[in-house]
């Protein structure tokens, strides 16, 4: 249903802006779509209405290498959703990728290639904060699940604007203290912090509740929803599956406050090698002996189970020196005086930063901006609703360096400045 043709007589500069075009419901007309290339001259690139089983589209076409990425939006009487296609110009094939991730609202877009990691994509007719989307096309997290599948994997993740606090990992042997260390600082500041709830094949402890301490899982659902690339991380401890899904985490962030990670050595090091950026802090016992004697007085372990954890922490505590791997570590002898040290660290790393210089004043009302241009640190937004209420609203720059790791599912970082007039967009192009 789709045919592509490069013509070689219509070569253009075309490298910036991209504007959804809409086929005619039923019309097989060609479609002239605008193509980015990696720093070079782009041919016109024309690709054929592409019909992905409904009545009406719009594409986008970007140009990575030897791919081009068409980013449709296809309506049918029912819903709108995006089509993902990969046209692979060395095989002249096109792959239907596996798409992960909450997909934006799809109304109409446009688009720009940011890296040859991501693709921008700004949403018209709905919300600035709900506007701002980039599809993943070969971040670290594309590729892990491109490997995990064996086939072509892409991602969406929204922007959220504002920074957030880095999340926080504990990670240290069974009976160290991070749960009563993490039970504390719960306490203490219940706004300020949220725990990242894992997924386990472990049988609940009495007192535990599902969905509170733990999502208790079956290993056939969990290795499931691994496969579709939920998780964030996920290891095999004490005989057992443990996970931390891209939802437990977000979910803490989206609601402001700072997630707090109980995860294995094993998880630290795969979070460490994700796009999450976080701190990592690991709790050791005073010795050996004090560790065993917390492990028995809490009571929750058969002695087989507690003989696999001291092994285990034997492992885990060598670990811990891995170079680059814990940003602090911490004993925990007296529990107060930890805790107090806990706190500390955790003000210390406190890099909160005021979403200074952010435009969302208007983050709520219904956008209409589409890509005008792009420079190596901003892409520059013009409103599209031709109504120039506030002059420093025509304009937007979202600002690229300021963009950090959120987990999967989420760029974080994002700063969006108004522009006060066009020259000093074109100012900042030249
Ligand atoms: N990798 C990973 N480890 C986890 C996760 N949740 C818990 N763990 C670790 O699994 C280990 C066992 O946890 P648990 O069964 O609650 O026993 P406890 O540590 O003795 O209280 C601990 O080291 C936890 O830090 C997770 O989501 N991912
Ligand atoms: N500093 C400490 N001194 C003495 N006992 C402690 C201390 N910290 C924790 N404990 C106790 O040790 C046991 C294991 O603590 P827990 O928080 O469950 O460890 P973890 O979550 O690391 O497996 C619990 O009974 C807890 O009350």
């Amino acid at each position: 249903l789709v045919r592509f043709s490069a013509s070689s007589s219509g070569r253009r500069r075309d490298r910036g802006i991209s504007s959804g075009k809409r086929g005619t419901p039923g019309s097989s007309h060609l479609l002239p779509i605008t193509a980015y290339f990696m720093g070079e001259e782009a041919p016109e690139f024309r690709v054929d209405r592409i019909t992905l089983g409904s009545k009406d589209c719009q594409e986008n076409a970007i140009v990575v290498g030897d791919k081009t990425y068409v980013i449709g939006r296809t309506d049918d009487d029912s819903k709108s959703s995006f089509g993902i296609k990969i046209l692979d110009k060395l095989t002249q094939t096109w792959i239907v990728p596996t798409v992960l991730g909450a997909q934006p609202p799809s109304k109409s877009h446009s688009a720009i290639l940011i890296n040859e990691e991501k693709i921008l994509v700004v949403e018209k007719g709905v919300s600035l904060n709900d506007s701002i989307w980039f599809l993943e096309i070969d971040t670290p997290f594309v590729k892990q699940q491109r490997k995990i599948k064996g086939s072509e994997v892409v991602s969406w993740s929204k922007g959220v604007l504002g920074v957030a606090q880095k999340p926080v990992v504990i990670s240290g042997p069974s009976g160290v203290g991070k749960g009563t260390l993490i039970a504390k600082l719960m306490k203490e500041y219940p706004s300020k912090f949220g725990f990242s709830v894992s997924h386990t094949t472990r049988s609940p402890r009495v007192k535990e509740i599902d969905g509170v301490h733990y999502h208790f899982a079956g290993r056939s659902k969990m290795e499931q929803d691994i496969s579709e690339g939920e998780f964030l991380e996920f290891a095999h401890v004490h005989g057992n599956l443990y996970g931390t899904s891209i939802e437990a985490v977000e979910s803490v962030t989206d609601e402001g406050k700072r997630c707090i990670l109980d995860i294995d050595v094993q998880g630290a090091r795969s979070v460490r090698a994700s796009s999450l950026e976080a701190i990592f802090i690991f709790v050791c016992p005073p010795s050996f002996e004090e560790l065993e004697k917390r492990l028995r007085a809490r009571g929750t372990e058969t002695e087989e189970q507690i003989q696999k954890r001291l092994r285990n922490a034997r492992a885990e505590l060598d670990q811990s020196n891995s170079p680059g791997l814990f940003d602090h570590l911490l004993v925990n002898d007296n529990l107060e005086a930890c805790y107090e040290n806990l706190k500390k660290l955790l003000s210390l790393d406190d890099d909160h930063k005021d979403s200074d210089g952010c435009f969302i004043e208007d983050g709520k009302a219904t956008a209409c901006y589409s890509i005008m241009s792009k420079t190596e640190s901003e892409v520059f937004l013009q409103s599209e609703t031709g109504e120039v209420v506030k002059a420093a609203a025509n304009l937007l720059a979202v600002d690229l360096s300021s963009l950090t790791g959120g987990a999967p599912g989420r760029t974080r970082g994002l700063k969006i400045h108004s522009i006060n007039s066009i020259d000093n967009c074109l100012k900042g192009i030249r």
